[in-house]
């Protein structure tokens, strides 16, 4: 990136990463990207496929560490904190950076249980009152309380595509995140259940540092107010989300948001 572009996006960024390349065994996937999350504003990740946006989103929960090929370099901070530091609990930091995938993938339970199942593993409720109040505030700020309430023990699994989406982010919410990672959580859905996903994410902006990756630029332009575009594995342009979109910097960022490849 070149250095009149500054990886800053805010004075007190939720988190930092520096110089952060990733390979998988030889292959480098991403190379040297430096980057802030802001804590108050959503960030979306975007590039044509390929350019390693889902790969460096997975850097930022250690989600990488489950691909035996994948090697990290450089240094990510959540609130100052390494996150690849030895003493870095890996479970506890995937409930603080929570992750909702491209794919709906509710547990094989009740959508109660889908929604208690963390708080129940990381200790949060004392009793079942408290599990009862995480799980309504969970759903609710998920906007899917009113659509499930009357039938909570119902499996996740038979709800409709965007149901079941906004039941994997109660899922995540429930664990009191302070990130939300979103890797194109709407290519799977239809454009209602679209909509509600990009609502959602404009009411919990703000409560969460949110990451979004996707294919879909419209989708960038309407949810986000940092944008980054990733090229070949290199963050080309990192900035607010108009400038991007309406005045960007860069050559290929121009390309890439006039379709000119991608
Ligand atoms: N598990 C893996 N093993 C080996 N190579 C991988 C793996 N995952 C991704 N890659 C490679 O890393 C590069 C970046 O892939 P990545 O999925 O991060 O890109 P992307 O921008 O998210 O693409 P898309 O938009 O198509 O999902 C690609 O060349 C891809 O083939």
């Amino acid at each position: 990136m070149p250095d009149s572009i500054s990886p800053t996006g805010t004075p007190n960024p939720k988190m930092t990463a520096r110089n952060v390349s990733v390979y998988y065994g030889d292959k480098k996937a991403i190379d040297n990207v430096s980057i802030d999350v802001d804590r108050d504003n959503v960030t979306a990740f975007i590039g044509p496929s390929g350019c390693g946006k889902s790969t460096f989103l997975r850097t930022l929960n250690r989600m990488n560490d489950t691909i035996p090929s994948a090697r990290v370099e450089g240094d990510i901070k959540l609130d100052g904190e390494d996150i690849y530091s030895s003493a870095m609990d890996v479970v506890q930091l995937r409930a603080r950076v929570g992750m909702v995938f491209q794919k709906p993938n509710p547990f094989p339970k009740s959508i109660y249980d889908n929604v208690a199942y963390g708080p129940k593993i990381h200790g949060l409720a004392e009793g079942k009152v408290e599990l009862d109040t995480i799980v309504e505030r969970s759903l609710k700020r998920a906007g899917l309380w009113e659509e499930v309430k009357d039938r909570l023990t119902d499996s996740g699994t038979a709800l409709s595509g965007g149901q079941q989406q906004r039941l994997c982010i109660a899922r995540a919410i429930a664990v009191d995140p302070e990130v939300i990672l979103m890797d194109e959580p709407c290519s799977a859905l239809d454009p209602i259940a679209t909509a509600k996903i990009e609502e959602l994410i404009h009411e919990l902006r703000g409560r969460y540092a949110i990451v979004i990756v996707t294919h879909n630029m419209q989708q960038a332009a309407r949810v986000s107010q940092r944008t980054a575009f990733f090229h070949l594995g290199n963050l080309v342009e990192y900035g607010q989300t108009t400038d991007i979109f309406t005045n960007p910097r860069e050559t290929r960022t121009k390309d890439y948001i006039t379709g000119r490849y991608g």
